[in-house]
């Protein structure tokens, strides 16, 4: 569907204000109630009206993001009064629908909103989206994203175009009670700012500090048309099921749950700003190099932050090179590695084949594994592994590129194939890697009577001389458990009560 424009039927909006006029105006005692809900209705304009001169809206072109529903029908009704008064409050103004095609339905709702822009006079725009769920988001994410493009997009075309959308507060509240159950952190609470910049454009939220129910009363007050999305009413949608069965039952605990959220997200807002700033101040401190691959973070000058800002240096660098998909976890496990007392070498690795390494004073996250791919000389400890929180590590040692994983042992299949780059550990939180261990320490192959010098086990297993400095040896509290493509020892074990992890070693250029 293309654009809608019909300007011709501005004169209908004009009756439909008189006639609205007249039943309050001249029925004195008509409608009590009705008069009540003008005085709120006047209240919604006031507001707006100080929204609209508080971001100078009045030289700005703002693209009205409009699904139909109440709260965005209304907000199209602010915006219009708004521009039709004494003195117009926005430079100017249209509307974008976007048609997700998502249900049987949006076509109807594209073709309502487009007709009722129409009586209006206003220039509606119904934008066709494909929605794709490319990133594992869910489809409702999906949507979203790429209902934010399209309005962003419009808004862009503008020369001052801004973006308006009608959350109202309890969106906030549910966003809020949403993020709160999912773990976010302080930015992910304040949610939703009333005016914001996205990709470049001011997405700005008029109606934020609004109640549902005063849009509802205004929108039966000018008696502005609207359409309900029956999906609303699925429980099968997370948001739904906060908004239907969690909201009510704070309620009833506290009625002033919307008021008092709203005013916690604002004070969740302003501290999450001072801390960004702080961290972005504290980023130049700790940062040593950065590079398009990697950064380079001094372990002294980031011990010396305050915990605070620590956690959020790690976070605005994992945000760089991760794009969101790490877990507090893995800031903790940063912050550790680079808070360690003792010098020896360590890593964590992160989502998306990333990796953090702490070594000589530095800590380097990025894609590179061992930033100094140097010769070992003598014991080198390579990582102390997290067994629990990290199931996946690689690193580079003497030449070669080495990725580990870890399995619980009750995730296998029943009888697990034999190898020698496969090992079984107890039920421990950590495992050590270390490498360059003295050829004539001895270990107890698995099976053998007797022990072995290391120097020979690398010998029977053909490992080239060169690499045998570097190559990785798992230890467990100290004990050698295994030596990947090597030997296992009697220190591992198969556990069938599902206890332990399997560990898997893939040394890329070696074994090719
Ligand atoms: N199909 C649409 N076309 C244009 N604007 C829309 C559409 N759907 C929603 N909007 C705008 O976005 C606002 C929020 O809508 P809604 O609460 O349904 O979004 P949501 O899926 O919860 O996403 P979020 O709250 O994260 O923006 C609406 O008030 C409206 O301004």
């Amino acid at each position: 569907m293309g654009a809608v424009f019909a300007p011709d039927i501005k004169e209908c909006f004009g009756r439909a204000d008189e006639e609205v006029g007249r039943r309050i105006c001249y029925n004195d005692g008509y409608d009590t109630e009705r008069r009540g809900q003008r005085l709120n209705n006047v209240q919604l304009e006031r507001e707006f009206a100080q929204f609209c001169k508080t971001h100078q809206l009045q030289s700005a072109h703002a693209v009205i993001g409009v699904s139909g529903g109440v709260d965005s029908m209304v907000l199209l009704q602010l915006c219009h009064r708004a521009m039709h008064g004494s003195e117009p409050l926005l430079g100017g103004f249209s509307v974008v629908h976007v048609d997700h095609g998502l249900r049987p339905t949006s076509a109807d709702d594209a073709q309502f909103v487009a007709s009722y822009c129409s009586r209006l006079g206003v220039f509606c725009e119904v934008v066709p989206v494909e929605v794709k769920d490319c990133h594992g988001e869910g489809i409702e994410a999906a949507a979203r994203r790429v209902r934010y493009e399209a309005l962003l997009a419009r808004a862009r075309s503008y020369p001052h175009g801004v973006c308006l959308v009608a959350h109202h507060s309890r969106d906030q509240l549910e966003t809020f009670v949403m993020r709160w159950l999912r773990g976010s952190g302080l930015a992910g609470l304040g949610a939703m700012r009333p005016a914001a910049i996205r990709e470049g454009v001011p997405l700005l939220r008029p109606l934020l500090r609004v109640r549902r129910s005063e849009i509802v009363q205004y929108a039966n007050m000018w008696d502005v048309p609207f359409r309900e999305d029956e999906t609303n009413a699925n429980t099968r949608f997370f948001r739904n099921r906060v908004r239907h069965e969690l909201l009510p039952l704070l309620a009833a605990l506290q009625p002033a749950v919307e008021a008092r959220t709203l005013d916690l997200t604002e004070q969740l807002q302003a501290d999450e700003s001072f801390l960004q700033e702080q961290a972005e101040r504290a980023l130049e401190q700790v940062v040593v190099r950065r590079s398009g691959h990697d950064v380079e973070i001094s372990t002294e000058a980031f011990a010396g932050l305050h915990l605070s800002l620590q956690r959020r240096v790690i976070h605005i660098l994992l945000n760089c090179f991760c794009a969101r998909d790490w877990l507090f976890s893995h800031v903790e496990s940063i912050r550790t590695l680079a808070l360690r007392q003792d010098t020896a070498s360590a890593a964590v690795s992160l989502p998306h084949g990333l990796g953090a390494w702490r070594e000589y004073g530095r800590i380097y996250i990025g894609h590179q594994a061992l930033p100094h791919d140097h010769e070992t000389r003598g014991p080198r400890s390579i990582a102390q592994w997290d067994l629990v929180h990290v199931r996946q590590l690689s690193f580079a040692s003497a030449g070669v590129f080495w990725r580990f994983r870890a399995l619980p042992i009750a995730k296998l299949p029943p009888q697990p194939r034999r190898s020698p780059w496969r090992a079984y550990v107890p039920d421990v939180d950590f495992v050590e890697i270390v490498c360059g261990l003295p050829t004539s320490v001895r270990v107890r192959p698995l099976g053998l009577a007797g022990s072995k010098k290391l120097q020979d086990v690398f010998s029977d297993s053909k490992i080239p001389r060169r690499l045998r400095p570097g190559w990785p040896i798992v230890r467990v509290a100290g004990r050698i458990v295994w030596i990947p493509g090597a030997v296992r020892t009697d220190v591992q074990r198969w556990d069938d009560t599902g206890g332990g992890y399997a560990l898997f070693a893939r040394p890329s250029r070696f074994q090719d």
